[in-house]
């Protein structure tokens, strides 16, 4: 095998992305979960070093200890000959000593200075690349487009961001999030799967590990609740990709014509077969503002807070930036992550968009960009291969010898 220019990584919170630079596709694509057995004490992080067996085939397990490449804030789990290093050496088919290319490693774009410092130190001596650049996703994600203006709208596993960039960087005051994320529409349509299969077949829509059980209670019960959560996300994944659609502008679930759409039929994992009408739009609607839980306004506080819809984050977002930037950002508003893969999303947010823009600019001209959905699923990842693979791109990665000699805060500075 032909040694590849340089390494290209995305780590996320639902799925991690590897592959080598210049390429259209990542090598692998891993689910960012995992099992762990340990050896001694399940409570450790994973260390291959103790003998510890990470499983990413989760069906394998009859027990499963469930963990992720994240610890609980969300920074990456740099345990020495850790679950990073096993990722890192199965997604890229390198192991740590056979390394000798750079290293694009695709961070969020609010990754903080000392993050950045941490990832570094982690980066070059504990997983031994020669050379490292990171870049920002939501950057990235313009490149992937030819852009280096726009505003995007990246909605993964944990949450939607909305970052414009202006001329390949990040305006960070102006980032939004929310917390409705394709992890918690999926959620969403497991339930209305749930409800559609409990008029219909008289109980919940069973995951596949459990539709095929001899005990399906006892089965649930070996292998724990968080296992069956995940399960039936993942189902509700399933349902929502297949069946999953945004509805037009001006939705109204009891407008009559709604109520007469044709239905989409979808076979459970037990066999059985479900018709989904007007519910293949639910999950959707909590993108724009509606069907969406509340959430705690500040952490403890009795206070509740629905999240903003899209649409006023990409407004308030803009509006944050310099007047003069404005028009030419919403002009480019590009759709990124997995998220964001479902039919009708592009339109809608276009038009809901439009409909507070032109209340107080008329003539302005919102245009959403949505890549075609395996591209749209990996933007960031293909703006890396791209940035990597430019011949002019040389002087910017960070070495081995600089890191050296200037420590890992040469990093925050060669990376913008
Ligand atoms: N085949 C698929 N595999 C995984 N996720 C998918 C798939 N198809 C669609 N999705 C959706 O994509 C979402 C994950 O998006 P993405 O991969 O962009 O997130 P991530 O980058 O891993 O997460 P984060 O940015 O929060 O760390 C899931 O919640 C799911 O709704």
């Amino acid at each position: 095998m032909a040694a590849p220019p340089a390494y290209v990584v995305d780590l996320g919170a639902s799925t991690c992305a590897m592959g080598y630079a210049g390429d259209d596709a990542p090598r692998r694509f891993l689910s960012s979960t995992y099992s762990c057995t340990s050896s001694s004490d399940d409570t450790r992080p994973f260390s291959a070093a103790n003998g510890d067996k990470l499983v990413r085939d989760l069906s394998a397990c009859t027990e499963p200890d469930l963990r992720t490449l994240f610890d609980e804030n969300g920074d990456l789990d740099h345990t020495p000959d850790g679950a990073l290093s096993a990722y890192l050496t199965d997604g890229l088919g390198y192991a740590k000593s056979q390394r000798d290319k750079p290293l694009m490693f695709v961070e969020r774009s609010g990754t903080t200075s000392e993050q950045r410092c941490k990832n570094a130190e982690v980066l070059f001596e504990q997983e031994g690349f020669p050379g490292l650049f990171m870049g920002r996703d939501a950057v990235l994600s313009c490149y992937a487009v030819g852009k280096s203006t726009g505003v995007v709208v990246d909605i993964s596993g944990s949450r939607t961001t909305v970052t414009p960039v202006h001329e390949g960087w990040v305006e960070s005051s102006a980032t939004l999030t929310s917390p409705v994320s394709g992890d918690m529409m999926d959620i969403k349509f497991k339930e209305v799967l749930d409800e559609i299969s409990n008029a219909k077949h008289g109980g919940d829509a069973l995951p596949k590990y459990l539709a095929g059980a001899k005990d399906p209670e006892e089965t649930k019960e070996e292998r724990g609740g968080e296992y069956f959560d995940l399960m039936c996300m993942m189902l509700g994944r399933q349902g929502r990709e297949e069946a999953g659609k945004i509805a037009d502008f001006g939705y109204d679930p009891d407008d009559e014509k709604n109520q007469t759409i044709i239905p989409k039929l979808f076979k459970l994992p037990d066999g059985k077969e479900v018709e989904i009408g007007i519910e293949r739009y639910e999950s959707g609607e909590m993108l724009f503002g509606k069907d969406c839980p509340e959430r705690e306004l500040t952490a403890g506080s009795d206070s509740l807070l629905l999240p903003d819809p899209l649409q006023n984050l990409i407004c308030d977002s803009v509006f944050k930036c310099e007047r003069d930037q404005q028009a030419a950002l919403l002009s480019t508003v590009i759709l990124a992550g997995g998220g964001s893969c479902v039919e009708g999303i592009q339109e809608r947010t276009r038009l809901e968009v439009e409909n507070i823009i032109h209340t107080h600019t008329p003539g302005w001209r919102v245009k959403v960009l949505a890549p075609a959905h395996p591209e749209r699923r990996i933007s960031s990842w293909l703006g890396g291969s791209i940035l990597a693979s430019l011949g002019s791109f040389g002087d910017n990665w960070t070495s081995k010898k600089e890191y050296d000699e200037y420590g890992s805060s040469i990093v925050t500075r060669k990376c913008p």
